[in-house]
């Protein structure tokens, strides 16, 4: 769906990012993670042709979407006014555009302006516009970034059902590896405009971290590495024996992320 080669990004003088080769398919949920000025957005940016780059990206589709952080409307009408004059239609007649309005709870929001939303509801509103044209290819740009925990794990779980039914092939540029745990079937880390990192979750935790790990609750969160499974009987044992509450994880992200950043220059 999205293939990059020798991709090189410039401002200036400065190489910003540079992409040897990068595949995405289909209806894969790629999360990107990096450090504030790694790069991310200037991937996303130069996959949508928005600032000239070196190399190839090929794009196999022309249904593509796009959601940023912040969304400015016009604040003159209604909400409904404004989505029905985006996408030229009524809501009333239009029963893909109603389903998506109730699957993202925003009937009693139509009658409001856009600047007396909450930033849960912005984002909502620009998901109902932008996934109305059911995009086969979608990027999200830190689309969570500012909403409060409720309202991050209520749009996650949303959209985790919607990317399902719907096979949409996303990127999503994220701080929380949370949304990534959510979502995403593959990580893409990047540090100082180089990929560091590009797998299955559960590929990198084997890779970067073991075969398994038990994370100590409450009182320490150390995790210990094992990797064998009768390691992990053993430690298990011993956990239980101290009386300790812990949980076995296989593909924590935030994990596999620290690893991966271990040793890179900040
Ligand atoms: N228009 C620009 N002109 C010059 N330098 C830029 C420009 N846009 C980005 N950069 C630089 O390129 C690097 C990568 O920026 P980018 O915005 O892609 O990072 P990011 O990972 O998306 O950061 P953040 O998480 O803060 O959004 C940074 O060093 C940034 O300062």
């Amino acid at each position: 769906m999205l293939n990059i080669k020798n991709l090189s990004v410039s401002y200036g003088r400065k190489v910003a990012l540079t992409v040897p080769k990068l595949s995405i398919n289909k209806g894969e949920i790629i999360g990107v993670m990096g450090k504030s000025g790694s790069g991310k957005s200037t991937l996303v940016n130069s996959c949508l042709g928005l600032i000239p780059f070196k190399g190839q990206v090929r794009i196999d589709t022309n249904d593509v979407g796009i959601l940023m952080q912040e969304q400015h409307y016009v604040d003159t009408m209604t909400n409904q006014k404004m989505i029905e004059g985006m996408l030229n239609t009524r809501i009333k007649r239009d029963k893909k555009l109603a389903e998506l309005i109730d699957f993202f709870d925003f009937s009693s929001q139509l009658s409001l302006h856009f600047k007396n939303l909450s930033g849960g509801q912005k984002q909502r509103m620009s998901l109902i516009m932008v996934l109305y044209q059911e995009p086969e290819l979608l990027f999200l740009d830190e689309m969570t970034t500012g909403l409060d925990f409720e309202s991050r794990q209520a749009l996650i779980s949303q959209l985790k059902i919607y990317f399902k039914q719907h096979q949409t092939t996303v990127l999503m540029v994220t701080h929380y590896a949370q949304e990534i745990e959510a979502l995403a079937d593959k990580l893409l880390v990047i540090h100082d405009g180089q990929v560091k990192a590009f797998d299955e979750p559960q590929n990198l935790f084997k890779q970067y971290i073991g075969y398994s790990a038990f994370i100590v609750d409450n009182r320490t969160e150390k995790s210990i590495k094992v990797q064998q499974p009768e390691d992990e009987y053993k430690v298990a044992r011993r956990l239980i024996d101290n009386g300790d509450d812990f949980r076995r994880t296989q593909s924590d992200i935030e994990l596999v992320y620290t690893e991966v950043m271990k040793g890179q220059r900040s």
